[in-house]
């Protein structure tokens, strides 16, 4: 495998979990008899989360623990030191027993924090649990509140499974806040098309979300193609693996507008550099150091980007179809890979809403449109069939104008299912699948410069969340999330609406899952209130994995079918009222203001 397609991080600087055992600091014989449970606790969560858990680029997650049990200040500054120092970025506190609060809570302002209280008798781990939210609460420091539904004996080592659940969902939502700070979010182009969510919100990335934003101006790609700033042989290697791997579909385009063939075979090269170009400006390439380019080699830092295209470069040049689909896929000629968080037309908001999507899932996501709403009526009227099944009630046409990640297509598969999985789980066969349901047709009138669009249908029955974020002025960020599925419906009702809509670009038919209440009560709703023409995709119902990383990050939610009972956002989030979570949940954002303000 090239080097310059690895996500060159090493386990050293991944953000780490630093579990704290807070002990009752009386010694004497409370603080002995407390140290081995104490301390087990520590390593039974470490060894719990580091078995269950992998960063998204597949390296494994490390758990630092205390030195020692944290009985008071000095002890809580001492660990505060070795988690700065071992690069900890979401810190959980466990204890079975009795602790000072404000001497052993974690202090740090930026690191999410969470405290599992072990639901005991013998000794009060569950009123220290009560004492230390409110001295977080009382301090505004949020925490994430875990206690065990069943009383355990003292002397039980294992971690119930509500409690694992809750440690897990805090975990990831943390390394995931943890695994964006520092990094950037790479423009390449500005506004497309007059779209808001493209302008890069500079604040938005800076106190939400502890990002920078850097910007390259789309001749960058010129400047490189022609001069040749890109690895050779990865290119020929890139379009020889692209000749065989990637079929080429159906041309709708009238005569006149029909690229040539010579045309064509250009457009092939320019969008395979393309996929090169960008990737190398987002996160490097060693290989352009040694061809004289140490600047270009150290690339830009960027955990996401997007590409403007539309219109100064597609007016011109082949569109970014190619480059965006396959960079946002879990594979290409190099094998199998972390997918990259690259948003069509640049659209930062809905990129950050993908980077959230695959730091919680792993897996890739799908950029799409929110295209259409077609409801029984309408389906019947136009092609005189009727939806059935899942799709009885309407359905909304998800189709990116051009590009989107083969993962989409349903062809990978979890338990005889289809799926979107981590690139770990993902086979040879499986991508081969994918690059089978994928045809690569030359681009609609749209695209003056050609390219090839991904033309799919995701297979139905995937359990998927769309989600996006929206940039309000004077509220900020707020987050909506429609969990569904993706639903097969019969060809001939598809090729009825795929062809009045675009026949080149890939269709996820979704169909949210109805709550019976607010905008979940039909399909027509769900379309109605979203915030913009973009959606991320999601393998999975992760809604409430979103909420949790939203509550970190105190962005609110402003829709979202999640039952209450799986809901897990800091205790605090209580104290703004608990009949209606979702006030309480603007309020508390708005009281506690972005995390890194
Ligand atoms: C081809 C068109 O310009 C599309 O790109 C447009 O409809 C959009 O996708 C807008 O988000
Ligand atoms: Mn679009």
């Amino acid at each position: 495998m090239s080097n310059a397609n690895v996500k060159n991080r090493l386990v050293g600087d991944m953000p780490k979990i630093g579990i704290r055992p807070a002990i009752d600091g009386r010694r004497g014989g409370i603080r002995e008899s407390l140290e081995d449970v104490t301390m087990n606790m520590a390593k039974a969560v470490a060894e719990m989360l580091s078995s269950n858990l992998k960063h998204a680029n597949g390296l494994p997650v490390e758990c630092v623990i205390a030195d020692t049990c944290i009985g008071g200040v000095a002890e809580a500054a001492q660990t505060a030191a070795k988690f700065e120092r071992a690069g900890v970025g979401v810190s959980i506190t466990v204890t079975p027993s009795w602790c000072y609060p404000l001497e052993t809570i974690d202090t740090s302002p930026h690191i999410p924090k969470a405290i599992w209280g072990f639901n005991g008798t013998e000794r009060p781990g569950a009123v220290y649990l009560a004492a230390a939210n409110s001295a977080h609460n009382q301090k505004g420091l949020p925490v994430f509140s875990i206690y065990g539904r069943d009383v355990q004996d003292m002397g039980d080592g294992s971690i119930p499974d509500d409690v694992q659940n809750k440690l897990i969902q805090f975990a990831k939502a943390g390394l995931a806040a943890a695994s964006i700070r520092g990094k950037s979010y790479l423009s390449l182009g500005s506004v497309s098309m007059g779209i808001a969510g493209c302008i890069a919100d500079e604040s938005f990335f800076q106190q939400y979300l502890g990002m920078r934003n850097e910007y390259v101006d789309m001749t960058e790609f010129v400047r490189r193609m022609e001069r040749g700033i890109y690895d050779k042989d990865e290119f020929e290697r890139a379009l020889k693996w692209t000749k065989e791997n990637c079929g080429e579909g159906i041309d709708v385009n009238p005569e006149h507008l029909k690229r040539t063939e010579d045309e064509k075979v250009q457009d092939w090269e320019t969008v395979v550099q393309m996929t090169l170009i960008a990737r190398d400006l987002m996160i490097g390439n060693p290989k352009l150091a040694e061809m004289g380019y140490g600047e270009e080699a150290l690339g830009h830092n960027a955990i996401a980007a997007g590409f403007q295209g539309q219109r100064m470069w597609t007016d011109h040049f082949p569109n970014g179809d190619f480059m965006e689909a396959i960079l946002t896929s879990s594979f290409d000629w190099n094998g199998i890979r972390e997918p990259y968080v690259l948003s069509t037309e640049n659209d930062t908001l809905n990129a950050v809403t993908m980077l959230f999507g695959h730091l919680l899932t792993d897996a890739a996501q799908i950029f799409a449109d929110v295209r259409t709403y077609w409801s029984p009526d309408a389906v019947k009227r136009v092609t005189g069939s009727e939806l059935t099944g899942l799709a009885q009630n309407g359905i909304i046409h998800l189709t990116n104008s051009g590009p989107a990640s083969l993962d989409g297509t349903g062809r990978q598969t979890k338990d005889g299912k289809p799926a979107m999985k981590p690139f770990w789980e993902i086979t040879d066969n499986e991508v081969q699948e994918c690059l089978k349901a994928t045809a690569w047709s030359p681009a609609v009138d749209f695209f003056r410069g050609g390219g090839f669009s991904t033309d799919y249908q995701t297979l139905g029955g995937m359990p998927v969340t769309m989600a996006r974020i929206n940039l309000v002025q004077g509220l900020g960020p707020v987050l909506q999330i429609a969990e569904g599925h993706t639903v097969d419906i019969p060809q001939e009702i598809h090729d009825v609406l795929d062809q009045r809509t675009n026949p080149t670009w890939p269709t996820t038919w979704f169909v949210p899952s109805l709550t019976g209440e607010g905008v979940f009560s039909d399909v027509y709703s769900v379309m109605n209130a979203w915030g913009s023409n973009h959606c991320s995709l999601s393998y999975g119902h992760i809604g409430s994995s979103l909420i949790t990383l939203a509550s970190m990050l105190r962005i609110p939610v402003s829709m979202h079918n999640v039952a209450e009972e799986s809901i897990f956002r800091p205790s605090v989030w209580t104290a703004f009222g608990t009949a209606n979570q979702e006030s309480a949940d603007y309020r508390a954002c708005a009281q506690l203001g972005p995390l890194y303000k």
